[in-house]
């Protein structure tokens, strides 16, 4: 009777355990400090380079001399070691490793801390430093601590405007930003089904704002459609009767539009608290809400209209951007007024385009408003692509009334 967690690394809560890794990526910021690792360590030969990747999203294209030329190493050294490389343009690497790669029962690590996004398709992902990341490329392997479990129970539907973000901007606010420190989060209960593929990267993807080490479905029938559209089979996971630390119930009939506001992602209002707050800038994108379902509700509401305030829209990979462009709706996007930028992280960490000035205030789709973070006395509200699109339009904090 164990937890997925438990089942995935096969020991109880609490055991320590050495396993091999099914996939062990890296970035290109994490990238060269893994390769920098692996050199101070005197490594020359990666035993199975076909379960590394790198891939590069964080600063792409590169901004710099310097950048470009960091990623130039990098790059040959994919080459020469047969690691597979996944060079700019592609995505970020959470939603790359999302469209096909991942599959359920795997053991994935990622030298970022949103490893755990991966988690929606019923693996057990997590995030690890670049040493430790140079280690794991040396070896195939690393030890792991099995983590407790507290369950996300969740119950109802979602209605009204409300998205899975308004979900995961309400369970870090309910567990605290170091609330389940190095916890899995278990999302179970029959408000599961309800949630797309999408919204369950999107609620993984933020458990690591709760200090956990991994956010995870169970594999069911949706997991399975959405695999087979890349050509993967899995089977699902059942599952069973399980000892979890504690549980927290949301009920998704009660979820409405809420926003993060600077500088915790824990520290959450509802929208309609802080609605009339001046906007500078939106930004819709990132690896918690910059894929296809995500642009897809911008553009809904920003079809035909013009937004009041700058507004950057980077998608999530090449993929969602081509699907963007078939279907129609980034005309949609650049015809409201929006900036596109190429897929990757884009403005989410402040090293490239989209930086904020001093003083200057952006509501972001992203994961993260610590201070400084898009750019030096810049202030961050973090909120769903609902809420970003309504305030886009209005020029300030703004309540979406359907999603
Ligand atoms: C640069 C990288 C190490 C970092 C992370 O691991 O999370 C980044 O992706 C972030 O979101 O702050
Ligand atoms: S999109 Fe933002 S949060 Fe996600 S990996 Fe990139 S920098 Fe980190």
């Amino acid at each position: 009777m164990s937890t997925l967690s438990e089942r995935i690394l096969g020991a109880p809560a609490g055991a320590y355990v050495d396993r091999d890794v099914d996939i062990a990526f890296a970035h290109d910021g994490t990238g060269v400090l893994t390769l920098e690792a692996l050199r101070e360590m005197g490594v020359e030969r990666l035993p199975r380079p076909g379960r590394l990747r790198l891939i590069f999203d964080h600063i792409v294209p590169a901004n710099t001399g310097t950048t470009a030329t960091l990623q130039a190493e990098l790059r040959a050294f994919a080459r020469v070691s047969g690691i597979p490389l996944s060079d700019a343009g592609c995505g970020i690497c959470h939603q790359v490793m999302s469209e096909g790669l991942v599959r359920p029962g795997m053991i994935v690590v990622g030298a970022d801390s949103h490893t755990c996004t991966a988690g929606a398709f019923g693996a057990f992902a997590t995030g690890v430093g670049a040493t430790d990341m140079a280690a794991i490329w040396a070896s195939g392997g690393t030890w792991f601590r099995v983590p407790e479990t507290i369950a996300i129970n969740l119950s109802g539907n979602l209605s009204g405007a409300a998205e899975p973000k308004d979900v995961a901007l309400t369970y870090v606010a309910r567990l605290g930003m170091e609330g389940a420190t190095y916890r899995a989060l278990e999302f179970a209960g029959e408000g599961v089904r309800g949630i797309s593929m999408d919204g369950r990267l999107t609620l993984c993807n933020m458990a690591v704002e709760t200090g956990a080490k991994a956010g995870i479905f169970y594999a069911d029938d949706l997991t399975l459609s959405y695999l087979a559209d890349y050509g993967v089979k899995a089977s699902p996971q059942v599952p069973e009767e399980c000892r979890y630390e504690r549980t927290l119930d949301i009920d998704l009939d009660d979820i409405v539009p809420l926003v993060a506001v600077p500088h915790r992602v824990d520290t959450v209002r509802e929208a309609e608290e802080i609605a009339g707050t001046r906007l500078d800038q939106v930004f819709v994108g990132t690896c918690t809400n910059g894929r296809y379902e995500d642009l897809e509700r911008f553009a809904r509401i920003v079809r035909g209209k013009k937004v009041a305030v700058r507004t950057l829209v980077f998608p999530a990979s090449r993929a969602v951007l081509s699907r963007a462009i078939k279907t129609g709706i980034l005309a949609d996007i650049v015809d409201a007024g929006c900036v596109v930028g190429p897929p990757g992280c884009g403005p989410c960490l402040g090293a490239h385009a989209g930086v904020l000035g001093e003083g200057e205030v952006c509501l972001s789709t992203a994961n993260r408003n610590f201070k400084n973070r898009m750019g030096v006395g810049g202030e961050i509200y973090l909120s769903s692509v609902a809420t970003a699109a309504v305030s886009a339009l209005a020029g300030e904090i703004a309540v979406p009334e359907v999603a």
